[in-house]
């Protein structure tokens, strides 16, 4: 039997315990840790190694590869950002059940979860969660950081800047853009590009409300 890769789980929260059956539905990998600071010292549970995040040095081994299991698009960035480890280190992971062009670009760090499909020329950013059920048409581009919900559907050529959510059910028409850390409110439809930081909900969608800001993201 092939070896399987050990990988070490950042977070676990939800979002994570999603991302723990994903790692077992899929082939190549088997969980070596999971860090969270929820735990303040280290214990064994199932052969697994827990334990707080300033663990990291100590478990990680030759081989090992990471993934970040946190939900929250910025939260995200900012552990990325803590860890400090090389780009490389970071797993994708891709259930069994999506399908994923063999024309599409996933980088480091991503998961698409079930029944996700990513289709052809689509080039998907870091550390980005494709989720149950999502659709990523043909020559979207994604940035690093992204969640695409479950049940949304990105038809082609649409582009999603860093951070932005697209939540639950959400549909954006062909070639338009969402710029960074903005949010897509669930089971809006989107026909014209959103600008950064802007919250857009309804059919079709207007902008709400502004959200973040640059200072406080970057
Ligand atoms: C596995 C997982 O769970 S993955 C994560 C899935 N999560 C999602 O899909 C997120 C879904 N959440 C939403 O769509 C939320 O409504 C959000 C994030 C867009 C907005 O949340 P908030 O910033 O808290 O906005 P808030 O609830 O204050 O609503 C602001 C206004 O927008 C309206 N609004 C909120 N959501 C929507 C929506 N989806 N469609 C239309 N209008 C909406 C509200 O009615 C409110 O209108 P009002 O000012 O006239 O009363």
């Amino acid at each position: 039997m092939q070896d399987e890769r050990k990988l070490i789980v950042i977070g676990d929260g939800g979002h994570s315990s999603v991302i723990q059956d994903l790692i077992s539905s899929s082939r190549g990998y088997s969980i070596l840790a999971i860090l969270d600071d929820r735990y303040s010292s280290r214990f064994i549970h199932s052969g697994i190694f827990f334990g707080p995040i300033d663990e990291l040095a100590a478990v990680i081994q030759k081989g090992t590869k990471l993934v970040i299991a946190i939900g929250s698009n910025d939260t995200r960035k900012n552990m990325v950002q803590r860890i400090g480890m090389p780009a490389d280190l970071y797993a994708t992971i891709i259930h069994p059940s999506a399908f994923v062009s063999k024309k599409a670009l996933l980088d480091n760090g991503t998961v698409v979860m079930p029944n996700a499909v990513i289709n052809a020329g689509a080039v998907i950013g870091a550390h980005t969660i494709i989720n149950s059920g999502s659709i990523v048409e043909h020559d979207c581009s994604l940035a690093p950081y992204v969640h695409v919900c479950p049940g949304s559907t990105l038809t082609g050529a649409v582009s999603v800047g860093e951070g932005t959510q697209i939540s639950a059910g959400a549909t954006l028409v062909p070639g338009i853009s969402i710029g960074e850390w903005s949010v897509i409110a669930a089971g809006a439809v989107v026909t014209k590009s959103v600008p950064a930081f802007r919250m857009a909900a309804g059919c079709p969608a207007k902008i709400i409300k502004r959200i973040g800001s640059r200072e406080r993201i970057l």
